[in-house]
């Protein structure tokens, strides 16, 4: 269980995340949404430490990880997996190349520095691309791929690194309909398949319904939804974006996603 209590990041006198508490399932897919600086990003990184909190603790199985330090809290990163909007792949080298830098933390420090790989390092690459259907793809430059092709590459990478956790930074934001797709069904089959427990920063609504079992719903760094994606209903969507407010206004398919909340059974446990 990842247990978030009272978790908060100021940024001078401003909380971009204000006294979180979540208590996440192993296995669940919860995503998060909000408007554009509602602290998405900043609960996401401080969960994998990139962020640091300014109060507050986060736990993961009765592990304090607000108090890790040094080698347990590179432990912890590589444990907690990180997808980005922009794929953070690197562009100059293969495809299998960029899978394999997923491992670097579990292999010794002279063999990572050389970039030595075993046989078993490379199929266990190998097998992960094989897993998002792009095996094919092992000996091409990263950055000859579709932006939906790169991110499936940076799902490969975080799958070889065998985490508890992915946390996914808004994964499909710079992708077209079909790519998002193929990307939130990759995410989807992982959260199955290997019962990785995954948190997904999304801008769509629809999407963010689709595929994950819980909302969590912040405005202003706080929680104002917690609950079912059927459970999203107008009132709820009009906290997260604030239809009395002058801008931005509420999108299209966020109101969409309103007016047929009603109209959904419950089809996942959280
Ligand atoms: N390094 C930083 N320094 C100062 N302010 C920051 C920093 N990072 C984030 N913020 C502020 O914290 C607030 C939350 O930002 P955050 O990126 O977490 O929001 P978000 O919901 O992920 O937004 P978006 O959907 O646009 O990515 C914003 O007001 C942002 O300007």
């Amino acid at each position: 269980m990842l247990v978030l209590d009272d978790l908060t990041r100021r940024f001078g006198e401003r909380a971009a995340v204000d006294r979180v508490s979540l208590n996440i399932k192993p296995g669940s897919f919860v995503g998060v949404i909000g408007r554009s600086g509602a602290g998405k990003s900043t609960l996401l990184r401080m969960i994998n430490r990139l962020a640091e909190p300014s109060g507050g603790t986060i736990r993961w199985n009765d592990e304090d990880v607000t108090a890790l330090r040094g080698r347990p809290l590179r432990e912890w990163r590589a444990r907690c997996a990180m997808i980005f909007q922009q794929f953070n792949l690197t562009g100059r080298l293969d495809v299998l190349t960029n899978v394999l830098a997923g491992r670097l933390s579990r292999v010794p420090a002279h063999r990572s520095l050389l970039k030595l790989w075993s046989v078993e390092e490379r199929a266990v690459a190998l097998a992960a691309l094989e897993r998002l259907d792009i095996a094919n793809l092992a000996a091409q430059r990263a950055d000859r791929l579709s932006g939906g092709q790169q991110q499936r590459v940076a799902i490969a990478r975080a799958l070889v690194q065998e985490p508890e956790i992915i946390l996914a930074d808004e994964p499909i934001a710079s992708l077209d309909p079909r790519n998002t797709r193929l990307v939130m069904d990759a995410l989807a089959r992982i959260n199955v398949d290997y019962g990785i427990t995954i948190l997904c920063n999304l801008h769509s609504l629809d999407v963010a319904r689709h595929y994950c079992h819980r909302l969590v719903g912040l405005a202003a760094g706080r929680v104002v939804f917690d609950g079912r994606p059927e459970m999203l209903d107008e009132a709820a969507v009009r906290a997260l974006y604030g239809l009395e407010a002058e801008a931005p206004a509420v999108p299209p398919e966020a109101m969409d996603a309103a007016r047929n909340a009603s109209m959904r059974t419950a089809a996942f446990q959280y």
